[in-house]
């Protein structure tokens, strides 16, 4: 038996060599800053609501996300532990004893329980193994007006194109290998989710998504209505652009690609990914209440969390990609300059530019590829 500790909470599971789907009760303490970040997130969704909240752990495994709900969130009013392994049930149960935590515990399959529970959940976590894509379409049905849907994806390859066929089959969207790949699979999820929202006349609102180590986490408002549904799809699904030589992008709204295209920088042909969601990911008022809330909060990664947060919250307002400063100058065929030397020049020019949350070297710009060539040039000189 191991003990473990996050947030205010304790909690035994089996021992375990290898973090596996096939431990018996499944624990990754790779996890803690998703379920630190969840925390935040949740808190700040029931301090907007300004009511009490039902919360619906559907893939609790040990409890600790469902617990550590129950115990670190203010507001609750309940939250349902799910889990359809017997023995994960029954550690949930011992842990929510241990914990002094009233929990509602069940053994069901979450897309079951989703359908079963229409219109009950203000807060739906899916955190399964590998995709969430064959629960979404019962979070569909079951959501209700003004919830919040909280999706982990830890299938970032194929979010990411390093496998085309597992992203077209599992999220019906064409992903693209670039530098940017990370946020590009962010939008592939986003987009998924919210065209299999839209069937139940459901519309979403992003209040944070972000990509970590080797998972993907959208947090997603839920708001009713076909013709508002059918206003955020033209407004936020689109296609991405990209092109490899001289790594020109642009964006394009709609159902599907207009090909072939060229690339009207150098001529190339010009590679897509899509549909996606080319809206907005990040709302800045969501990330700073998270923020605000932080130092109320017993965190143990606190410090990353703080460092994550203040990354996403300068990216909100700024163009979907990226740019990455090395390959640009592989490109270029020439050294990397400092990349805030770079961010200076494009400011002093009146460019917004901010880092990308997804890569260190990863700059988000309204600038274009050629003026950001000019400025790493200028910079160089
Ligand atoms: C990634 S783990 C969950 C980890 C947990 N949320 C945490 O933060 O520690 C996925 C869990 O989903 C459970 N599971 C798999 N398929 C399921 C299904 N169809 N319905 C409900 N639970 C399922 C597994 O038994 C496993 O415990
Ligand atoms: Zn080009």
């Amino acid at each position: 038996m191991m003990t473990i500790n996050e947030g205010i909470v304790t909690v035994k599971i089996p021992s375990f060599h290898k973090i596996s789907s096939k431990a018996p009760v499944f624990y990754n303490p790779n996890m803690e800053l998703n379920r630190d970040i969840s925390v935040l997130a949740i808190q700040q969704f029931q301090k907007e609501k300004k009511s009490k909240i039902k919360i619906a752990d559907l893939f609790a495994g040990s409890g600790i996300r469902g617990i550590r709900y129950r115990l670190e969130i203010e507001g609750v009013e309940s939250v349902l532990a799910n889990d359809i392994n017997p023995v994960a049930v029954e550690f949930i149960e011992e842990n929510s004893k241990l914990n002094n935590a009233p929990v509602d515990i069940t053994m069901e399959d979450a897309n079951i329980l989703l359908r079963r529970n229409r219109g009950i959940f203000d807060v739906v976590d899916i955190d399964p193994f590998g995709t969430p894509s064959p629960f979404i379409e019962s979070a569909g049905y079951s959501l209700k007006k003004d919830s919040l849907l909280c999706v982990t994806a830890t299938d970032t390859s194929s979010l990411c194109g390093t496998y085309k066929n597992p992203c077209i089959r599992k999220y019906n969207a064409v992903p693209l290998k670039t530098e940017y790949c990370h946020e590009n699979g962010l939008r592939i999820l986003v987009g998924f989710t919210s065209l299999t929202l839209a069937k139940y006349k459901k519309y979403i609102k992003s209040r944070l998504a972000y990509s970590s180590q080797h998972y993907m986490r959208i947090y997603l408002e839920i708001g009713k209505g076909a013709a508002k549904a059918d206003k955020s799809l033209k407004e936020n699904i689109g296609f991405i652009y990209h092109c490899h030589n001289c790594l020109y992008r642009n964006l394009e709204h709609g159902m599907l690609p207009i090909l072939p295209k060229k690339c009207p920088k150098c001529g190339g042909r010009l590679d897509f990914s899509g549909p996606l969601w080319i809206g907005e990911l990040e709302d800045e008022s969501f990330i700073k209440g998270m923020i605000r809330s932080l130092p109320e909060k017993t965190l143990n990664k606190k410090k990353e969390a703080l460092k994550l947060l203040k990354l996403l919250e300068e990216e909100a307002g700024m163009p979907p990609t990226f740019y990455d400063i090395h390959k640009i100058c592989s490109k270029m065929r020439i050294s990397a300059p400092p990349l805030k030397k770079v961010m200076e020049n494009l400011q002093e020019k009146g460019f917004k530019v901010v880092r990308s949350h997804c890569r260190a070297t990863g700059i988000k710009t309204n600038a274009s590829i050629m003026e950001l060539k000019k400025s790493i040039k200028e910079v160089y000189s």
